[in-house]
């Protein structure tokens, strides 16, 4: 008889709240493309661990904000400073990014984490490499091109390969789209163990299933600019800008 997952309620998983083992201050931040506006005006502080969930509606500017955020790209005014400091080289390599599409290498799963690896000077790669590897269930499957892995299987490679330089930071842009209900309780279990361990992850979701079961804290974007960012509580049960609620209520944005 096969085996019945379901989601953990979000009322089994209180976390105690601590700093952020990297702080992010938004200062006046915008962002434009051939002269349009993407991004204007955000001004943020994030100085907790709290699991930080980034909602809104298609084209809002969230990808475009997490790249920022990660120094993928530089702002056209303002300011991203983590620990006080400019996004640079260095703040990248404390963070890891994980996309909704994997981008992985055209070779094996254990070949996909060995290149991870070697970007870091760390001892033990054979127990890294192994942990990575039954972390993410993927044990079975480590001699296989990472190209004929299925979406949840490759999605899971692309979280491990993050993993394993153990960034502070894990932005994840909607890693569970496309993915069945196994697949992305799998995912949401592994960036629960990380938020645990005192990762500050934020995440991109359009899963307002996925934001309820694990925000901390939400930030509400709306046409480039960020409107509300408030406890998940908050935001859930009664959230300040309509445009939020609308978007909760499953209405159409324009
Ligand atoms: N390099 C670029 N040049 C021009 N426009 C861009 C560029 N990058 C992003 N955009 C535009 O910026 C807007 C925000 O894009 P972004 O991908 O951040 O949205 P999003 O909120 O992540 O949307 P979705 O929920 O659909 O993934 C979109 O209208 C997009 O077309």
């Amino acid at each position: 008889m096969s085996e019945v997952l379901s989601f953990p309620k979000r009322e089994t998983l209180p976390l105690a709240i601590g700093p952020s083992p990297m702080p992010l201050e938004l200062r006046h931040l915008a962002f434009q493309a051939d002269s349009i506006a993407i991004l204007m005006g955000i001004d943020l502080k994030l100085d907790t661990d709290a699991l930080t969930v980034l909602m809104g509606p298609n084209g809002a500017g969230k990808s475009v904000f997490l790249r920022l955020l990660h120094g993928l790209i530089k702002p056209t005014f303002g300011e991203v400073l983590w620990n006080g400091e400019p996004a640079c080289a260095a703040t990248r390599k404390q963070q890891a990014l994980v996309f909704q599409k994997p981008v992985l290498l055209r070779r094996s799963v254990k070949a996909n984490l060995s290149f991870a690896l070697g970007l870091r000077p760390f001892q033990n790669r054979k127990q890294r490499l192994q942990s990575a590897l039954d972390s993410a269930g993927l044990a079975d499957l480590a001699d296989r091109p990472a190209h004929v892995l299925s979406g949840g299987e490759q999605q899971r490679l692309a979280l491990a390969r993050a993993l394993i330089l153990e960034p502070k930071v894990l932005f994840l842009d909607e890693p569970t789209a496309n993915l069945d209900p196994a697949s992305t309780l799998l995912i949401e279990q592994t960036i629960q163990r990380v938020r645990q361990q005192g990762v500050k992850v934020i995440l991109v979701t359009h899963d307002t299933h996925q934001a309820r079961r694990l925000a901390e804290d939400v930030l509400f974007m709306h046409r480039g600019r960020l409107i509300e960012h408030s406890s998940a509580q908050t935001f859930f049960d009664r959230p300040a800008m309509r445009e939020a609620r609308a978007y909760l209520d499953g209405e159409i944005l324009v």
